[in-house]
């Protein structure tokens, strides 16, 4: 698999590449950059990096010399040339530096705005390819990457993985667990209107059992704690790694189906238990859940081209209520 990360030079697209040097390995990846002596110097070091993780203890698959992948760099007018299987779409003008509240994402669209529309206009001589947008606001970018490719919509795809492992790690500290041993699915906006399907949550294979209280509390923290990181380390850090992990864990989920077996987020070894381990991710939806012309976060089954299927949940009366003004949030600001 070929991954072109645009935007390859940046803090969250060179930690995606670092992450599957070390852990998927065989991918090759493109860091396309306007700034490609940036993506060229990132590129090089993390090759340099790679030769540690080929000799480490413990077989991780596809460091061997006849597997391992290239990492390249390249600008956005090579895109056609180098016809990428997967695209991760990071690109993004510089945050200003008190962008360090929930309403940060939303403030970034007219800015990243003008960035979709010229990537648009590079993607054009591909054929339709699978398009990861981790770019804030992720919801309302993938729309547009939609409406301005018209490529089958199962190729937009946007990243909100992470608030899954921030409401696990809250929930687990709840109830003194651990955080692999909890599920909780994330749906709607990647922002203000996240929608935690707590029907849905499991510790250890059994339902969640918290307090109305309780669950405030745990919004609270998930909405909070990107900008309490941004806040002490900086915005051009946020937050690097879960981020990362998250992405790469979508890369390697979409490579492992190569051969069109769909994946739903059920980690390798566990038996799936109904939908337990599903994850969600923003893609355009055309009447799921009663929506059209938006993009919100939804549970997928994701194959080499995108997303192969969209599950229709029966949610809580509460959680509906909440898709709904996540839904009426992201379409305020579409065309
Ligand atoms: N979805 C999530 O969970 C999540 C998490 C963290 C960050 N983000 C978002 O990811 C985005 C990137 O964050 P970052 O800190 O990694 O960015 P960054 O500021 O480190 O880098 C942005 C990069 O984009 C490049 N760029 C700008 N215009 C370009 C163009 N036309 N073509 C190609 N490259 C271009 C810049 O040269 C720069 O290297 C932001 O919008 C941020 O809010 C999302
Ligand atoms: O980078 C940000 O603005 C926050 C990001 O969307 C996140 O969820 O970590």
């Amino acid at each position: 698999m070929h991954v072109a990360i645009i935007g390859g030079a940046s803090t969250i697209g060179t930690t995606v590449a670092y992450t599957l040097s070390g852990l998927a390995p065989s991918v090759d990846v493109s860091l396309v950059d306007i700034n490609e002596g940036a993506a060229w110097a990132h590129g090089t070091d993390i090759e340099h990096a790679s030769y540690h993780f080929a000799h480490a203890p413990g077989a991780v698959p596809g460091h061997d010399t006849e597997s391992v992948g290239t990492i390249r760099s390249a600008t956005p007018d090579e895109l056609g040339a180098l016809d990428p299987d997967l695209l991760v779409f990071n690109a993004a003008a510089p945050q200003p530096d008190d962008a360090t509240d929930p309403s940060a994402r939303e403030a970034e669209l007219e800015r990243n705005l003008s960035i979709v529309r010229d990537v648009a206009e590079d993607l054009q001589s591909l054929d339709p390819t699978p398009l990861l947008v981790v770019t804030n606001p992720i919801d309302r970018l993938v729309y547009h990457f939609y409406t301005l490719l018209e490529w089958p919509r199962r190729c937009f795809i946007g990243y909100s993985l992470s608030e899954t492992a921030r409401m696990v790690d809250g929930i687990a500290d709840l109830v003194d667990g651990h955080r692999n041993d909890v599920y909780c699915p994330m749906m709607g906006e990647h922002g203000e209107h996240m929608v935690p399907v707590f029907s849905r949550a499991r510790v250890d294979g059994d339902p969640l059992d918290v307090t109305e209280s309780e669950r405030t509390e745990l919004m609270e923290y998930v909405r909070d704690i990107p900008f309490d990181i941004a806040e002490e380390r900086g915005v051009d850090e946020t937050s690097r790694w879960v981020t990362s992990a998250g992405v790469s864990r979508v890369v390697r989920a979409m490579a492992a189906a190569d051969d069109d077996v769909p994946i739903d987020g059920t980690p390798a070894g566990v038996e799936p238990a109904g939908d337990d381990w599903t994850f969600c991710l923003s893609t355009p939806l055309d009447g799921e859940y009663g929506f059209e012309d938006v993009s919100l976060g939804v549970p997928v089954d994701l194959d080499a081209d995108g997303v192969a299927a969209i599950h229709e949940w029966d949610l809580a009366d509460d959680e509906s209520a909440e898709l709904r003004r996540a839904y009426e949030s992201v379409r305020a600001d579409l065309p």
